[in-house]
């Protein structure tokens, strides 16, 4: 049985239908990309797998259950936005993630923050934007979980830590667990996609093997994504 699971998956903002019955089996041990230009559902598709929205329709299941206190345990989500509070020190903010996080790996969220120059002492209002959202993945990568939730991870960074980021994820992540990354920016990350899914207006139009799609199309995924949604 697949991690996450999905039939008929639906979800309307008022009028607005934002997915439109998503039928969906992804097995764990892969890194997936949700690829989609903006406005085709990806933020809501994530939010209804940590249980911040509840469908109109159909239903979701995270390791057979409904989005709740069970799979929040399991789950480890970086939104696409700032959470953390600007007076907090990253050293700070680690002890909260271990006390929070039964599955807080803290010395993976020391090597890391080394590796990328982030000292514990630094507070979050005295960084850039971008560094504030390495500090972000950095805690969210820190968790021994089972399902990575990733709305974003790459947006706000330049692209040498782009790179540093993608490598942290494939090496930081449990080969049973599944990686989940909502992006546009399909050519940085096309190289660690196992399996692609492609969303357009609410609706999954594609979902395979990056390999098979190259195999098949004689294109990248990127060239693919650009063809597909062209505007
Ligand atoms: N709170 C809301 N109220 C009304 N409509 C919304 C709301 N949130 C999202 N929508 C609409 O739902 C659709 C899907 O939005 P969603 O944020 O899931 O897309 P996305 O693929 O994550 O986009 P982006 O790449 O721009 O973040 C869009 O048409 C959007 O305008």
């Amino acid at each position: 049985m697949g991690i996450i699971q999905c039939n008929g998956l639906t979800k309307y903002y008022g009028a607005v239908p934002a997915l439109k019955g998503i039928d969906l089996d992804i097995e764990p041990g892969q890194i997936v990309g949700l690829l989609g230009p903006n406005g085709s559902g990806k933020t809501t598709f994530i939010k209804l797998a940590n249980g911040l929205l509840t469908p109109n329709g159909g239903e979701i299941r995270i390791n057979g259950n409904t989005p709740g206190p069970a799979t929040k345990s399991i789950v480890a989500y970086l939104p696409d936005r700032e959470f953390l509070p600007g007076y907090m020190k990253v050293g700070a903010l680690m002890k909260y993630y271990a006390d929070f996080f039964r599955d807080f790996n803290e010395s993976k969220a020391i090597e890391m923050f080394r590796s990328l120059g982030i000292q514990p002492d630094m507070t979050i209002r005295s960084m850039s934007k971008g560094t504030r959202e390495k500090v972000q993945l950095v805690l969210c990568m820190s968790r021994e979980a089972q399902v990575y939730l990733l709305d974003e991870p790459i947006g706000g960074v330049d692209p040498a830590a782009r790179d540093y980021i993608l490598r942290t994820i494939i090496s930081n992540y449990n080969p049973r667990a599944v990686v989940m990354i909502s992006t546009h920016l399909i050519s940085d990350v096309e190289s660690i996609l196992d399996d692609v899914i492609f969303i357009k207006e609410g609706n999954i139009v594609l979902h395979g093997k990056a390999d098979d799609i190259r195999a098949e199309k004689g294109m990248s995924v990127d060239a693919l994504f650009r063809e597909v949604f062209k505007c």
